[in-house]
């Protein structure tokens, strides 16, 4: 560690804020550390007594659910959770000032990828994920069903392509229309007078809506692509009647290429290991790349070395014949860890580990302003972006917002520079979220329903109130509806339409696309202007839904069905039913399976999000918010005497052994079941279960962090 203005600064963490943020950011080291030091003094004793408040909080309610029946005294336990200040007294109407925001998240209506920072390789491909290829990413997922001699197979099979073509064709007819024929019976595309022509082999026409069409590249004659606008989107129709694809094709369209990511989520939080220096300062390098527009990674692929870099901007001759530029990236947000826990990288003058939380708000935003200073790549219109997770309540938020006043002071940065994406993910702010958002009306850019960690809160909160129904019935439950609905209507309440977004939760199953592509535009039809996808696959496809519907209209609509939906919200999912033995074995076994399929991979690979089979074999997005239900769930269950401690240690054992076969490819894997006592990754899935009532919040960080850091430090070891 090293002495700096009175903080303890990690060498690594140290030597990288000197020598790669600092320089050519335009702030001296010693203003900074001394200005990073006020911060962390003058703010971790709130911080603190926030988590205390927490703590005080989830005691109450545990004493209050021991001591009556929820069901039968409903009225008082509103009347309690006023006494309490679980729910705050709501503000006057108002509605949010935010400036300066991009058009992709004020204007546009489209997918938001998130991705975890500290994979190089996975970053620069969400940055990427602006555009996707219609083609690819229909030819690779079971969108296109594999009948009647359409599988994938190995080589490129042409009945496939066949059916990937006529769907993108019908895509393009039904988005942007021909008048009286279709796309696919288009032989040539070509500009004439800025307008776009479409020739069949008895004729031409144009558009139906001529406006559609926005430029070209390559000759007006025989353009190599069209761009045209539907819904604030665009669709670039990539011509070459050489390319293998083209050449198949009647006008030689080659691909159809949407718009896609407009906004990604770098995230430092639930998709990611962090639980050191050397952890962070990989995150903090990465994001560091992707705000100077330098990241690259060189990886092994399908026997060949890819060198992955950041893509250019688009151009385009525009119909009025002068060039038209488009970015080529999505627009980059940064998600922040929460305020609950603290690293080892940074210590005050006491030697306390600091709030990651305010150590990231400080350094994410220190990095940012290389796009401010530079070339406004990400944000022509000069913010910075942080998403801030697992906020409870109006106060914490307002905490967050005095930290970024406070960083803002200390960059030099005008006041507000700095956005907040609110996560809606704690059942306090969902019940306060009016309230929530007034403490950051000047700089909020989103609130989303992170209705994973919400259920994992939800279980938590009324872990003692009786058994609750099981993790698949949650989806249909009383109050997680109400969250959604509720949620939008706080969104459009405090005038977000045309200043921010409202945004819908994540697909987590990312290789059911077709599934996807039939349930996920319930998130537009429920006013959502974006929606979370797991990769920039599921971003290409998940962007024609915002061809099929336009939000901005849906939301206008909805605003008369705002409502007050409380007394729902206050619906705790608790179940009367006696499960049989086989339904209880089936819901341990499920959530021991995600689980522990997840914790071994955090734990002792470093991976923090992670593709795991269930026990119906469909692979699930698992991070810890989905840990943080699985063990919640489990834990509630053993706390009511559905289960016992035996037959949780009996199934964990045998979805040990699942999971170990199903890691048996995996050289570097250790299987847990050779030694249950000896495996770290076993230890944390039982403590995850058997110390789930008294980890704050049910959160996962506090097991996972230690538990990892034993195994870094049991390697190291070895190594020694
Ligand atoms: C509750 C919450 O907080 S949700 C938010 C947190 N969750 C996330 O961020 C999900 C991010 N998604 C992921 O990490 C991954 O998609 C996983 C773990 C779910 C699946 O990963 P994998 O099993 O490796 O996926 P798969 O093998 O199908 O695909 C890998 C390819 O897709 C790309 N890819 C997958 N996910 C992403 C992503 N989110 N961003 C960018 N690229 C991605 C990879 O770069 C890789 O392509 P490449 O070989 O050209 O580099
Ligand atoms: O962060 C998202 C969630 O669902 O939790
Ligand atoms: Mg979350």
């Amino acid at each position: 560690m090293i002495n700096k203005a009175d903080l303890q600064v990690n060498t690594e963490l140290y030597s990288f804020i000197e020598k790669e943020v600092l320089p050519g950011s335009g702030y001296e080291s010693e203003t900074f550390w001394q200005g990073f030091s006020e911060i962390v003094h003058s703010f971790m004793p709130d911080n603190q007594k926030l988590l205390h408040k927490r703590e005080v909080i989830q005691q109450k309610m545990d004493d209050w659910h021991k001591k009556h029946k929820w069901q039968e005294e409903r009225k008082d336990y509103e009347a309690f959770l006023r006494e309490i200040g679980y729910l705050e007294e709501q503000v006057e109407d108002f509605q949010i000032t935010t400036q300066h925001v991009d058009p992709e998240i004020a204007r546009q209506a489209g997918p938001q990828l998130v991705v975890p920072v500290n994979n190089a390789r996975y970053a620069l491909n969400a940055a990427n994920a602006r555009w996707g290829s219609l083609y690819d990413a229909l030819y690779g997922t079971d969108v296109i069903s594999g009948d009647n001699g359409a599988e994938k197979g190995t080589s490129y099979n042409p009945v496939r392509g066949e059916k990937v073509i006529a769907y993108a064709k019908k895509f393009l007819d039904e988005t942007v229309p021909l008048e009286g024929c279709s796309h696919s019976d288009v032989t040539r595309y070509y500009i004439e007078n800025g307008t776009l022509v479409a020739q069949m082999q008895d004729g031409k026409t144009g558009l139906q809506e001529l406006e559609a069409f926005k430029g070209h590249q390559g000759s007006a004659d025989r353009p190599s692509a069209v761009l045209l606008q539907h819904h604030g989107l665009h669709i670039d129709i990539r011509i070459d009647a050489s390319h293998p694809i083209g050449k198949t094709d009647r006008a030689g369209v080659k691909d159809v290429v949407v718009e896609a990511a407009l906004t990604t989520i770098m995230d430092c939080e639930d998709s990611v290991t962090a639980v050191d220096a050397e952890d962070k300062v990989l995150i903090y390098r990465n994001w560091l790349g992707l705000m100077k527009g330098n990241l690259t990674e060189k990886f092994a692929k399908g026997g060949e070395t890819v060198h992955r870099t950041l893509c250019h901007d688009r151009y385009y001759t525009g119909t009025n014949g002068d060039d038209l530029k488009l970015k080529g990236r999505s627009l980059l947000l940064i998600r922040n860890v929460g305020h609950l826990m603290t690293n080892s990288m940074l210590l005050d003058r006491d030697g306390n580990e600091v709030p990651e939380g305010i150590a990231d708000a400080v350094i994410t935003s220190l990095i940012a302003v290389h796009d401010l200073n530079g070339k406004r790549s990400n944000s022509t219109e000069g913010s910075i972006y942080i998403v801030k997770p697992k906020m409870h309540g109006s106060e914490e938020v307002a905490f967050s917002n005095r930290l970024f006043n406070a960083v803002e002071d200390l960059l030099g940065l005008d006041r507000h520079t700095i956005k907040i994406g609110v996560m809606d993910e704690e059942r306090r702010t969902t019940l306060n979220l009016k309230n929530c958002i007034h403490a950051v009306k000047d700089r909020i850019v989103f609130i989303n329903t992170g209705f994973l960690d919400r259920t994992g809160d939800e279980i938590h909160t009324s872990m003692q109130a009786g058994p609750m129904i099981r993790k698949g019935e949650m989806k249909q439950s009383v109050w997680l509806n109400a969250y959604e609905k509720s949620n939008v209507d706080n969104g459009l309440l405090c005038g977000l339409p045309g200043k921010a977004q409202i945004g819908k939760g994540m697909w987590a199953m990312p290789d059911r696309m077709k599934d996807m592509m039939e349930q996920k535009t319930g998130h537009l039809k429920a006013g959502g202007n974006t929606a979370w996808v797991p990769s920039p696959i599921a971003a290409t496809l998940h962007a024609l839904h915002y061809h099929e519907y336009e939000v901005e209209s849906i939301q206008a609509s909805l605003r008369e069905e705002v409502m007050n939906r409380e007394q729902e919200l206050l619906t705790l999912p608790l179940s009367d039913r006696q499960w049989s033995h086989e339904e209880i074995e089936q819901e341990l076994e499920n959530n021991a399976q995600g689980l522990l399929g997840y914790v071994v991979r955090w734990v002792e690979h470093g991976v923090g999000c992670s593709k795991v089979p269930d026990i119906h074999n469909v692979g699930l997005m698992e991070d810890r918010a989905t840990l943080r239900i699985s063990s919640q769930h489990m834990t509630n269950w053993l706390q009511h005497g559905i289960c016992s401690e035996e037959q949780v240690m009996n199934v964990l054992k045998k979805m040990a052994k699942v999971v170990d076969e199903q890691n048996a490819q995996d050289p570097a894997y250790q299987p847990m079941s050779e030694d249950f006592e000896q495996s770290i990754a076993f230890q944390a899935a039982c403590d995850l279960i058997f110390q789930g009532t008294s980890q704050p919040s049910g959160y996962t960080e506090p097991i996972l962090h230690k538990r990892r850091l034993e195994y870094k430090e049991k390697m190291l070891a070895v190594k020694e």
